[in-house]
């Protein structure tokens, strides 16, 4: 049973901390983008930036004030009361609107970097309170390296925070620091001291140094903070902050542990790990929570049998929850007859039994010589499969020597109605030698009045589609044939027009010895 004090409020960070890993800078434009999309996704609380940073930053956070519909619109300011009126002014325009303000509280950041007395960072804490107090009546304090923090000096600057007027305390692990127990146990330790504590809302914001990012914003909602502040892909300072869609999906799937509500269309989760992965030039790696490319897709056999007969074997998540069309079967060395099958069927064919087998070793020979085997790889395999169910002239084994020192030589073994034969023969380049081993082997009066040869993917081990047409008595035929070998293509393509030439009727004998 959730209550409405299990409502956690999703603080969305990716436009201020987000934006402060090197190599992630948006433009005014794309920040704006970000912006309504995360409006749009139910996001309760924007930081928008950090007005005092830049004039671009400034006109970015009064622009997103401007615009957006639903969300509060949050700026970022240090203690500074300069820092205070510059976020103030740019939030001004917001429908609702929240400042930010945040000071060190660690013996080691305040003597080093500050140099300021734990007195002097308790009395600034105070003055950007109530300075903040005059803009707006949602202010968030924060205490920076709070993991790190003496625990008396925190919970005296959370209560005089939050009796200058603080709405929110936020506890960052701001150096990724903590582990899930520890950071439960502040919030519980704190709000139990705090006599004032049941007026705030107390907030998580976990770095992910140590990798532990999310599993500590959990912990920490789990020792009563209700805010939790993240971004999108888990962009952010360093090693990153805790990515928003891990900890809205763990909360909507785990609802038995997890047992709290939020406001976030989950259908919107992928367009906004894509869009935020555009504007940064921020590649999602592949395994990803939630967005990475594999993270609803399976290669293996035994799991994509399960996965046919139910979904549930192997997911815990619909994809459609997130804004995924539906889950992949992606054919490998490691898929099975069943996922093959069923990829033909969805592609549109329907083979026998023989043709079918013969077409799924093909797929794993394939597969074990290039790294993606594509739909497309699949469709030059079984087309070819299926064209050449009936043909008289096979194509056995080809070695081929190229080079500089010609001329190039073809040594081809074919079967022929049943009966393998072989051949060596010399030509001018490599295609030009396996075709005269064909000739060798099936002589023939049909002319070539066409080669061409095309990738059918990407890359460098894409396969090649290789074209051949025969002219013969009028007849003209073209044959195609694919392998990441150009050359065997090349054979395969010129025998299939060849095999269509003998269905024609053209006469064609094997000579050469076995
Ligand atoms: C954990 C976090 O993510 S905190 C947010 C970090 N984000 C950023 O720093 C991005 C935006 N920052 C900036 O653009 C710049 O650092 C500015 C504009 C804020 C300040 O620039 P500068 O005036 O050149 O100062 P600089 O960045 O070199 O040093 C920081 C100054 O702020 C002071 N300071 C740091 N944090 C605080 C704080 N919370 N409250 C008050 N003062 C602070 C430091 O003591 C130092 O003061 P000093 O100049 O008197 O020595
Ligand atoms: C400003 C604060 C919240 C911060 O980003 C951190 O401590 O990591």
């Amino acid at each position: 049973m959730t209550s409405s004090t299990d409502r956690v409020v999703i603080f969305d960070t990716t436009l201020r901390d987000g934006e402060q890993c090197p190599g992630a800078t948006m433009t005014f434009e794309e920040k704006l983008e970000v912006a309504a999309l995360l409006d749009a996704m139910g996001v309760d609380i924007i930081e928008a930036g950090f007005p005092i940073a830049s004039d671009g930053d400034f006109e970015s956070v009064q622009e997103i004030a401007r615009r957006t519909k639903n969300s509060v619109v949050c700026g970022l300011s240090r203690t500074a009361l300069a820092d205070i009126d510059r976020c103030g002014e740019a939030i001004r325009p917001a429908r609702a609107k929240r400042i930010h303000t945040f000071i060190s509280t660690s013996p080691l950041h305040m003597s080093a970097k500050l140099n300021m007395t734990p007195e002097e960072v308790l009395e600034a804490s105070i003055a950007a309170v109530t300075r903040a107090r005059q803009y707006t009546d949602d202010v968030e304090w924060s205490s920076e390296d709070g993991t790190r923090t003496e625990i008396d000096f925190l919970c005296r600057c959370v209560e005089a925070v939050i009796k200058a007027g603080a709405t929110t305390v936020n506890i960052p692990d701001t150096v990724g620091y903590t582990t899930p127990q520890e950071y439960r146990g502040l919030f519980e330790t704190v709000r139990a001291r705090v006599p004032n504590s049941d007026k705030a809302v107390f907030s998580v914001h976990c770095h992910n140094d140590l990798g532990m990012a999310v599993a500590n914003s959990l912990a920490g909602v789990q020792g009563g903070a209700r805010q939790i502040e993240c971004t999108i892909n888990g962009i952010g300072e360093r090693a990153g902050n805790a990515a928003l869609e891990e900890i809205v999906m763990a909360i909507r799937t785990r609802a038995d542990a997890l047992p709290y509500t939020m406001g976030i269309d989950t259908t919107m989760l992928t367009r906004a790990s894509k869009l935020v992965s555009a504007v940064t030039s921020f590649p999602v790696q592949y395994n990803k929570a939630i967005v990475g490319r594999n993270a609803f897709a399976h290669e293996s056999g035994i799991h994509q049998h399960g996965m046919l007969k139910n979904p549930a074997t192997y997911e815990i998540m619909l994809p459609e929850m997130v804004g995924l069309n539906k889950s992949s079967l992606v054919m490998g060395k490691h898929s099975g007859r069943h996922a093959f099958k069923d990829k033909l069927k969805a592609m549109g064919y329907e083979l026998g039994d023989n043709a079918l087998e013969d077409a799924f070793r093909r797929m794993k020979d394939l597969a074990d010589r290039k790294k993606h085997v594509y739909d497309e790889d699949i469709e030059a395999i079984v087309d070819e499969e299926i064209l050449t169910a009936h043909d008289r002239v096979k194509l056995v084994g080809l070695e081929v020597v190229a080079g500089t020192r010609g001329p190039q030589r073809a040594t081809m073994q074919l079967d022929v109605d049943g009966r393998t034969v072989s051949a060596e023969a010399v030509g001018n380049g490599p295609v030009d030698a396996t075709f005269n081993a064909i000739k060798a082997l099936v002589p023939h009066e049909a002319e070539l009045e066409l080669y061409q040869v095309q990738a059918v993917t990407e890359g460098t081990d894409a396969q090649a589609e290789v074209s051949v047409r025969l002219a013969a008595n009028g007849n003209a035929v073209t044959g195609r044939g694919a392998d990441p070998d150009t050359l065997v293509a090349s054979a395969r393509a010129y025998l299939s027009a060849m095999n269509k030439l003998i269905a024609r009727g053209v006469r064609v004998h094997a000579t050469a010895a076995e």
